[in-house]
């Protein structure tokens, strides 16, 4: 098994209810993000799949996110813009995109913080 990781980052606004007092005002983080792809195979080349195209597509799933106001996206329209959505939302979006037999997306952490970060896995 191999598995490759991506690292990218963004900035948002956003605002959480029903979390702690503060996070019901409206404040921005700028989230680090982690991306892990993950398959059995390695091609031709001696890779899992060029980093490149991982940053690619990752780039076009940040670019939904970054500098906007999280609560007001239509990503968010049904759930809270908290750590893990963001996290399980980049992870499927970028499965989706990049959709190559035997590779999938296992894991995607999304750091609001230094301290913070929430993970997703894949089933
Ligand atoms: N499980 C989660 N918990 C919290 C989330 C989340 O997405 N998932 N989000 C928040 C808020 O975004 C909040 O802005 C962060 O609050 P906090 O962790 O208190 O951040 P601080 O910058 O104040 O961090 P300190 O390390 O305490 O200074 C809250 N919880
Ligand atoms: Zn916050």
């Amino acid at each position: 098994m191999f598995e490759l990781k991506v690292t990218t980052r963004f900035a948002a606004a956003h605002r959480l209810t029903m979390v702690g007092k503060q996070c019901e005002n409206l404040h921005g983080h700028n989230w680090h993000v982690e991306v892990y792809v993950q398959g059995e195979n390695l091609d031709k080349g001696g890779v899992l799949m060029d980093f490149g195209i991982v940053k690619k597509e990752l780039k076009k799933v940040i670019d939904t996110l970054d500098h906007t106001y999280l609560n007001e996206s239509e990503i968010f329209k049904d759930v809270p813009a908290s750590s893990e959505h963001i996290a399980m939302y980049i992870a499927k979006e970028l499965e989706r995109r990049i959709d190559v037999d035997g590779i999938k997306v296992s894991r995607v952490s999304a750091w609001e913080s230094e301290n913070s970060c929430a993970t997703y896995i894949a089933d």
